[in-house]
């Protein structure tokens, strides 16, 4: 097995016992911990049983070719720091190291300061790969998996759209309402497109001024305006390789709208303030949930724009259009806030699954992601019941379980219980109200998931 990672472990691989005594002296000095070895052979034996910070390894061994061994140790030791050596400096061949994937080039002879100043740089990159890979993780716990599985027809019309042009370049315009999921749709497709590595960048269109969105847009140039202190990057720079997503389209000033033109006919712009003209390597994608063929015909969005946008149109439904798909986003909500707050939530009670199926979600997919969420947090688990679900579900299902109207014994007991619990002093005496005893009642509400008043 082998040993943990040690941050001051290095392996030093060199065929001359002087070169290697040479290595070890200086490393010490440093604080380092050395392991030498002088061939390919010994060199992977040490990489079966230890882990190593990083490595130097001499391009002439022997016989043996350092650039032969490279490839693998890599494959051995994944994401370990090889840094070459060689008395026999050539262009070419550190070139050719680098192309293989070692890490850093070190010509022979070097001073203990080359060699301080590689390994710091080394240790540099682990720390900042380390940190990017719980970032990662991080915003993984923060978002949930889009769930892209549909029941309903009219989704997946839009998801086969969508997938269909992922790997394309063309430019994407969803709509639909508020919280349907069109950024999140946008970030899919970014993430199936030969741009996944590439940042994904969002503009808010409303959310500022015309002159402030076109810098935050373009970037601009020192002195362009008041505040403008230094050059600044814009968006359309920051997603250089990868996709910007212009959210709330229709929202976008008259006075941008020309350049936003030019920027997806031509790919060019200027920073605010700035004569240069630039080039962007951008995907562009937009959202809207505002009706622009209104817009177009009322005069405030320029209709060459639109039809320059409206290449490929996603349209999202709102989600009471899409109720068969209510379950399983729920229990993906479910699954994830439960991961999130470390609850061992198993479900729903069939009052809640009613509630959620009964509810039109004004506010879409977001609405309910919100209402799961609360649930989560407010339920003593395992299950979620309808009172930890917000008020106007509760109320949406109250209306409609009324004596004799279309619901089940199940609703119509649950909602008679509630009510009387409500209305009573203690359980004791919604017990009593109800002919029933207390341990009964216990049970039916911990069924039914109603933690509206506690045990007295
Ligand atoms: N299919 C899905 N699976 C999981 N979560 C989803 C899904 N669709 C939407 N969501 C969640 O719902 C919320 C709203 O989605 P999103 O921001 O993509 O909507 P939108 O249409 O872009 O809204 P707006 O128009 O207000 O910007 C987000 O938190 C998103 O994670």
């Amino acid at each position: 097995m082998k040993t943990k990672p040690d941050p001051r472990r290095l392996l030093v691989i060199d065929d001359e016992t002087s070169l290697r005594r040479t290595f070890r002296t200086a490393l010490e000095s440093m604080g380092h911990t050395v392991v030498e070895v002088a061939n390919s052979a010994q060199t992977l034996d040490a990489l079966a049983r230890q882990s190593f910070a990083a490595a130097f390894l001499d391009l002439r061994l022997g016989k043996e070719k350092g650039l032969d061994l490279l490839p693998e140790m890599l494959k051995a030791a994944e994401g370990l720091h090889v840094i070459i050596v060689t008395a026999h400096a050539s262009f070419d061949s550190a070139v050719q190291a680098l192309r293989l994937g070692a890490f850093d080039y070190l010509p022979k002879p070097f001073t203990p300061d080359q060699l301080r100043i590689t390994l710091d740089r080394s240790a540099l990159v682990r720390g900042l790969t380390k940190r990017v890979a719980d970032l990662e993780e991080q915003v993984g716990r923060l978002v949930p998996s889009p769930e892209l599985e549909t029941q309903e027809p009219s989704m997946r019309q839009a998801l086969d759209v969508a997938f269909q042009v992922a790997a394309s370049e063309a430019i994407v315009l969803f709509r639909g309402e508020s919280g349907t999921g069109k950024t999140m749709l946008a970030r899919a497709i970014h993430a199936k497109s030969r741009r996944a590595d590439r940042p994904f960048v969002t503009v808010h269109c409303p959310s500022l001024s015309a002159e402030l969105l076109e810098s935050d847009l373009f970037g601009h140039v020192r002195g362009s305006f008041t505040g403008a202190v230094r050059d600044t990057v814009g968006k359309v720079e920051a997603a250089e390789g990868g996709t910007l997503f212009l959210d709330e389209i229709g929202d976008l000033p008259a006075a941008l709208q020309p350049k936003l033109l030019r920027l997806l006919q031509e790919k060019a712009y200027e920073r605010v303030g700035d004569t240069e003209t630039r080039t962007a390597d951008v995907r562009i994608m937009a959202a809207t949930n505002r009706d622009l063929e209104a817009e177009v015909k009322a005069g405030r969005f320029r209709e060459d724009l639109f039809y320059r946008l409206n290449v490929i149109e996603v349209t999202l439904p709102p989600l009471r259009t899409r109720r068969k798909d209510v379950p399983a986003l729920a229990v993906g909500l479910l699954q994830f806030f439960a991961r999130q707050t470390g609850k061992a939530l198993t479900g729903f009670t069939p009052e809640a699954e009613a509630a959620l199926h009964a509810y039109p979600w004004p506010g879409n997919v977001r609405e309910l992601r919100n209402a799961i969420e609360r649930g989560t947090i407010l339920t003593p688990g395992p299950l979620i019941g309808r009172d930890h679900l917000p008020a106007q579900l509760t109320r949406a299902v109250t209306a409609r379980v009324e004596v004799g109207g279309p619901v089940t014994l199940d609703e119509l007991e649950a909602e008679h219980i509630r009510r009387v619990v409500e209305g009573a002093a203690s359980l004791e005496e919604a017990a009593q109200t109800l002919g029933i005893d207390p341990s009964t009642l216990y049970r039916k509400r911990k069924r039914t998931g109603d933690p509206s008043k506690r045990e007295s």
